[in-house]
C-alpha cells in the first residue's frame, strides 16, 4: 500500500490490484488502483476504504501511525458510494475504530444495510450538507448519482479545493508513488490517459448522462485537485481529466475520433482473407484503425476502441443461421453500453443460406444503435476479386463519411 501526500493535511492511501477481473468481468492488463484518502483537520476523516487492504488491523494500525494518526482519533468515514471496491473494507475497520460516524447519501445507507449490516451512527448527507473537520477544512457534498452506482456522491474540501470524485475521473493503471499529473512525464500521462478510456468505457460508459451533469454541476466549485476513487491525482492540470472525461461521455452518441473499429470473427478464413484486403486498404488511406479479433480478444479491449471510433467494420460469417456467436455477444455488449450513431460496414462468407445480418439488424434495433451501415458485402465460400473490390469501394466511402463526421 502507498501512502502520499496530496496537500495540506491530505493524505492518499492507496492500494494496486492485478491478477483479478475488475468486476469479475473486466481484463486489466495493467492492474487499478484503490484510493482512499485521510483529511486531517482537528477532525480526522478517511473518504471512502481501500478494499485490497489485507484486512489485518496492523498493517493499517501501521499506516496511520506513519501518518500519527491514531485510529480511534478518525471521527468520519465518508462513504462517496457503496460500491464493494471502496466500502468493503468497513468490517475490518470497525477492528481499529468502533465509534465512528458513516457520512453517505440516503442510498448509500440503505445498500450499507443490505450490504453489511451496518446500521448505527450514520449521517445521510445531500447537495444542501456541509461537515467541519476544524482547521479550514470544511466539506462540502455533491449527489452525483449514477457515477457509477445511484448513490455517489462527491466530497469536496473547499480549503484546499480538493474534489474526491469517487469513479467520476477515475482510471485503469496502477499506482505507483508517483500518482500526481505533476509528477509524471507526458508518456506516463497518455498512458493513464489510454487507461481513462478503457476505464471509462468498460465502467461508466452505460451512465454517460450522468456523467454529462455531474460534470456540469462540480463545474460550480472552485477545483484545484481532482483525487478520484481509482487512478492518478489531477493537482497541476486537474481540468484535463474533467475535460477527457467530457469528451468520453459525448462519443456516447458520436462522433467520435477519427478512428475505425474492426472487429472481425472466422471459423475457416474466407471472411479472414477479406479482413486482410480491408486492413490494407484502410492502410492506405491512412486512418487510425484497430482490430480485434473475437473471441480471442477481450470485450473490454474492444469496446475501448469501439468508444472512441467514429467507424466500426464488422467481420464474420453466418454460424447456424445467425452472426458467428462471439461478434453477436461482443455486439451485445456495444448496444448494452449505448455506443450509438456510429458510422459502420459490414462483409462476411456463408456457406448456402447466410443469415448473419438478419441478426445483426435484430441486434443494432434492439439497443436502439442508430448505426448507420453501409449495404453489406456477403459472399459464398471465399471473397472473389469482385468481392474484394466492392469491399474497397465501400471502405473508401466509410472513411470519407468519417472524415467528415470528425472534421466538422
Ligand atoms: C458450424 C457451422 C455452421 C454454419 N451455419 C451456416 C448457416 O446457417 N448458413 C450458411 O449459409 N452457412 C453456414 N455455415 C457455413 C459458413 O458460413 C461458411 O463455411 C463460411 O465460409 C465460413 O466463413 P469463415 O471461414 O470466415 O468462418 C456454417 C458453418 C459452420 C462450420
Amino acid at each position: 500500500m502507498n501512502v502520499t501526500n496530496v496537500t495540506n493535511d491530505i493524505y492518499q492511501l492507496s492500494v494496486n490490484v492485478e491478477d483479478i477481473l475488475f468486476e469479475g468481468l473486466w481484463e486489466i492488463p495493467n492492474g487499478v488502483s484503490l484510493n482512499s484518502y485521510i483529511i486531517k483537520g482537528e477532525k480526522t476523516a478517511i473518504v471512502d476504504g481501500v478494499c485490497g487492504w489485507d484486512g489485518v488491523p496492523e498493517s493499517l494500525f501501521a499506516l496511520l501511525d506513519k501518518l500519527n494518526i491514531a485510529p480511534e482519533s478518525i471521527e468520519y468515514l465518508i462513504i462517496n458510494h457503496m460500491e464493494p471496491d471502496h466500502s468493503g473494507w468497513i468490517e475490518d475497520f470497525k477492528k481499529i475504530n468502533s465509534n465512528f460516524k458513516v457520512v453517505c447519501s440516503k442510498k448509500s445507507a440503505e445498500l450499507l444495510e443490505a450490504f453489511y449490516g451496518h446500521t448505527e451512527n450514520i449521517i445521510h448527507v445531500t447537495d444542501k450538507d456541509t461537515l467541519d473537520l476544524g482547521k479550514g477544512h470544511i466539506l462540502k457534498f455533491v449527489e452525483i448519482p449514477n457515477v457509477h452506482w445511484p448513490d455517489t456522491i462527491a466530497t469536496f474540501d473547499t480549503l484546499t479545493g480538493t474534489l474526491f470524485s469517487c469513479d467520476a475521473f477515475g482510471s485503469f493503471g496502477r499506482a505507483t508513488s508517483s500518482n500526481y499529473d505533476d509528477m509524471l512525464s507526458k508518456e506516463e500521462i497518455d498512458f493513464y490517459e489510454k487507461e481513462a478510456v478503457r476505464y471509462y468505457s468498460n465502467i461508466v460508459a452505460a451512465f454517460s448522462m450522468p456523467v454529462k451533469k455531474a460534470i456540469q454541476k462540480c463545474s460550480d466549485l472552485p477545483i484545484k485537485i481532482v483525487a478520484p476513487g481509482h487512478g492518478i491525482v489531477w493537482r497541476k492540470n486537474p481540468n484535463k481529466i474533467i475535460e477527457d472525461y467530457s469528451r468520453y461521455a459525448s462519443y456516447q452518441k458520436g462522433p467520435a475520433q477519427e478512428e475505425i473499429t474492426i472487429i472481425w470473427g472466422s471459423m475457416y478464413g474466407m471472411t479472414e482473407k477479406a479482413v486482410q484486403h480491408a486492413i490494407d486498404v484502410l492502410e492506405k488511406e491512412k486512418i487510425k484503425v484497430h482490430v480485434h479479433r473475437v473471441p480471442e480478444t477481450s470485450w473490454g479491449t474492444i469496446l475501448a476502441s469501439a468508444w472512441t471510433s467514429t467507424g466500426i467494420i464488422l467481420a464474420m460469417p453466418t454460424y447456424e443461421y445467425k452472426m458467428f456467436p462471439p461478434l453477436a455477444a461482443v455486439l451485445e455488449e456495444l448496444g448494452k453500453k449505448k455506443v450509438q450513431n456510429r458510422k459502420a460496414f459490414r462483409f462476411g462468407s456463408y456457406g448456402w443460406s447466410g443469415g448473419a445480418q438478419k441478426e445483426l439488424d435484430e441486434i443494432i434495433s434492439k439497443y436502439c444503435m442508430n448505426w448507420d451501415f453501409l449495404e453489406p458485402v456477403e459472399f459464398k465460400g471465399r471473397p472473389e476479386p469482385k468481392d474484394l473490390e466492392l469491399i474497397t469501394e465501400k471502405l473508401r466511402t466509410l472513411v470519407g463519411e468519417v472524415r467528415e463526421l470528425t472534421n466538422e
